[in-house]
């Protein structure tokens, strides 16, 4: 298992280009299956969630091919059988993304139920309510999700809440239904308008691209098409909370800046100054951060997958941080871990309260789930000394060549393997 060694306490200064969105590369990657024809996907960050996309779209007999470092050949012209196994599921839960695809275009789909995870239950019972409302007979049994419709229909689903991959998995099912289907609090994530702008050039006709309200008028057949995947908005914002915590000076090239507007301003209270120039962003800082409060919310709100990074640079600020998470129910594994290196939270239900340190020391610490593992990076490189992070294979489920780019803004860091 590897392990990250990092010796802190030095500014962050130097280049780094900003990998494609993992949670847009997800399901763009499982809308391939919507069409018999060729699917070209760009921008593929490279990452251990993309091979266990590629590994389930293959057991299914999906055709996939790297062209180059970060560019994807797809093409599901048939598929031996619509099965998602748990064997994957179960180390992905975006897995879940093929169910809608599956059953639009091949009538049925076995995908193993996701189950709970470290952040919190997570439930997928709005991916089924969706699907069954467009006529899908749904049973559960063993443990998978059996999903069977001649053709899906048209239909209005208002979900209960805003839920990301169920908008995408219901946008997709409804790309080749029978009729219209009007998805109501839906999810307006940039990554949902990133599948959507690829569904659309695959021939989809989808009205409310970036809204609550997504109108989808579905269509026989899709057809192939080229796409690019967006910048990663979390992992840039991880990028900014490092230099924000550590101070410097740094470059984000490839960056969406608007898709980061709420990051941005907890940043910029926090004193980081950004100037952004088309895709590239300018960030510096210059002594100790100030608290900054947040509270997570669906987009456009402060998202959940910020919420450990922005906990990082408050360990270090001058002053006293409020941070409320309102998504997931468990999202403060990394709490325990910071409080070792030295940092003073406390926590009550869904809110911590973070009295920032001058000084965090090194010690061994342990990664819980993806952005935890971010959040502690950070930490560590705010650190006097070294800080040993093990079971870094949950930050390499999204974080593309995290220790390259870290050294090349000079920060030392190790990867350890044992
Ligand atoms: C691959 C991907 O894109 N993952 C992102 C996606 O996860 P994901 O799509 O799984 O998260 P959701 O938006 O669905 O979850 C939001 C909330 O709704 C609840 N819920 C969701 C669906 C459902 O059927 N029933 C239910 O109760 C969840 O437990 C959670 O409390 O959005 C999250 C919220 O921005 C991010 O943290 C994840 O990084
Ligand atoms: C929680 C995340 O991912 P997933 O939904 O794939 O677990 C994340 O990207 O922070």
């Amino acid at each position: 298992m590897d392990s990250f060694l990092i010796r802190g306490g030095k500014p962050l200064h130097g280049e780094v280009s900003v990998s494609g969105a993992k949670n847009a590369a997800l399901p763009i990657l499982c809308a391939s299956l919507l069409t018999a024809e060729p699917v070209m996907v760009t921008n593929v960050p490279r990452l251990r969630d993309i091979n266990t996309c590629l590994r389930l779209l293959g057991s299914m007999g999906v055709q996939c091919f790297w062209h180059g470092e970060n560019q994807l050949a797809l093409r599901a012209e048939e598929i031996s059988e619509p099965v998602a196994s748990y064997d994957l599921v179960k180390t992905m839960r975006a897995s879940i993304l093929v169910l809608g695809p599956l059953l639009a275009r091949f009538g049925e789909a076995s995908v193993s139920l996701p189950g709970g995870c470290a952040i919190g239950q997570r439930p997928v019972d709005q991916h089924i309510k969706g699907l069954q409302a467009m006529g899908a007979e749904i049973t559960i049994e063993k443990g998978y999700i059996h999903a069977k419709a001649k053709r899906l229909k048209g239909a209005r689903i208002v979900t209960d809440m805003v839920t990301v991959t169920g908008t995408e998995n219901l946008m997709m099912a409804a790309a080749l239904a029978d009729g219209t289907t009007i998805i109501e609090n839906a999810a307006r994530e940039p990554e949902v308008v990133d599948l959507a702008n690829m569904l659309v050039k695959m021939g989809a006709q989808i009205e409310g691209i970036g809204t609550d309200t997504i109108t989808v008028h579905g269509v026989e057949k899709l057809n192939g098409c080229e796409y690019q995947v967006m910048p990663d908005r979390i992992e840039a914002g991880t990028f900014l909370c490092a230099v924000a915590a550590c101070g410097g000076q740094i470059v984000l090239n490839n960056a969406d800046a608007d898709s980061m507007d709420a990051t941005l301003e907890k940043l910029r209270t926090a004193g980081l100054k950004i100037d952004v120039e088309g895709t590239r962003i300018h960030a510096s800082m210059q002594g100790r951060p100030k608290a900054v409060g947040a509270r997570t919310a669906p987009f456009p709100g402060f998202a959940t997958d910020m919420q450990a990074q922005l906990m990082a640079v408050n360990c270090v600020a001058d002053g006293t941080a409020i941070v409320n998470e309102t998504i997931f129910e468990n999202r403060f594994m990394h709490v325990q871990e910071m409080v070792r290196l030295g940092a003073n939270i406390e926590i009550e239900g869904h809110t911590a309260v973070i009295k920032g340190v001058e000084r965090l020391d090194g010690a061994t610490v342990m990664a819980t789930d993806l952005r935890a593992s971010a959040g502690l990076v950070i930490t560590a490189l705010a650190a006097a000394d070294e800080t040993r992070i093990d079971r870094i294979y949950h930050l390499d489920r999204g974080y593309d060549k995290m220790e390259e780019k870290l050294r090349k803004l000079g920060a030392d860091v190790k990867r350890i393997s044992e």
